[in-house]
């Protein structure tokens, strides 16, 4: 199988071109290409397949098989392969996730895709849809005990579920090893979730460490970058256009709330090409 590896900001995956490759097993293929020892190595497998809705689709798999709805950085480096490789000459394009259709803007530079700009859809807070058990409609600055700690937590949806905390201690200094996997399996949470922690270092800035869910601890997550921005927000913590800034790079998020739309402007690079044996 030809494949090639590439990152969004340090959130890294084996891409493979199903225009030209066929993948049986893709839940099976994720968990051995993704181990750091014995495989590639990446936070999980995202094929490029062909649609019927939209010029591509987008199919995503954690490092432990399960699928994910969406993935920001995911996207950004799908948009980035179609178009350095040749399969579209489009600079606004669509592409087809489990969490809907995703519109693309693309900067090129010397023929090659330099930032990519994706239309995320709009964020959901509603508790039954995330999904979250609660007593509330939305779960906002609500306390969830975890490992004997009650933390503040807000959820959000974009596409796929993320659990947000604000806190004072710097997240630079957590073992998100330690309670990471407490959140990602609490009993509050149906589907498991993404969780994100952050500090809020001013008005227009954050700064994010994550938990994902199926893949543990990354050096960034788009959709968990659109998802604090959006609990920042309604938690009226920032304005409404942040940077956002994860261990592996930033994000720029805008959550333009007359449409209703979030908005992440971020790179994606191509690392390697590669066939397995
Ligand atoms: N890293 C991704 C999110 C990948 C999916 C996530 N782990 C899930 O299961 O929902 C991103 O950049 O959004």
């Amino acid at each position: 199988m030809k494949f090639t590896k590439m990152h969004g900001i340090g959130n890294d995956y084996v891409y493979v071109n199903c225009f030209e490759e066929t993948v049986e097993n893709p839940s099976e293929v994720a968990v051995k290409i993704s181990d750091r020892h014995f495989g590639v190595g990446s936070d999980g497998l995202i094929l490029i397949k062909p649609s019927k809705v939209a010029d591509f689709e987008m199919a995503m798999y954690n490092a432990d098989g399960s699928r994910g709805e969406m993935c920001g950085n995911g996207i950004r480096c799908v948009a980035k392969y179609v178009y350095d490789r040749g399969l579209t000459d489009k600079t606004s394009l669509s592409i087809e996730t489990l969490a809907g259709i995703k519109y693309i803007d693309l900067t090129v530079e010397n023929g090659k895709v330099s930032l990519v700009r994706v239309n995320m859809g709009a964020p959901e807070l509603l508790a039954d849809k995330i999904p979250v058990i609660s007593d509330t409609k939305e779960v906002i600055a609500q306390p969830l005990l975890v490992n004997g700690k009650t933390y503040d937590v807000t959820c959000v949806s974009m596409g796929n579920p993320h659990c947000i905390t604000f806190m004072e201690e710097d997240v630079r200094k957590l073992d998100l090893t330690a309670v990471g996997p407490a959140f990602e399996n609490h009993e509050k949470f149906p589907n498991r979730i993404n969780t994100e922690f952050v500090n809020v270092l001013d008005k227009k800035t954050l700064r994010m460490r994550v938990w994902e869910r199926g893949s543990g601890e990354t050096l960034a997550c788009g959709t968990g970058a659109c998802a604090t921005a959006v609990a920042a927000i309604v938690n009226g913590l920032t304005e409404e256009e942040v940077t956002v800034e994860l261990l592996g790079g930033n994000l720029q998020i805008r959550w333009d709330r007359e449409q209703n739309l979030v908005f992440m402007t971020g790179p994606a690079t191509i690392v390697f090409d590669g066939e397995t044996v």
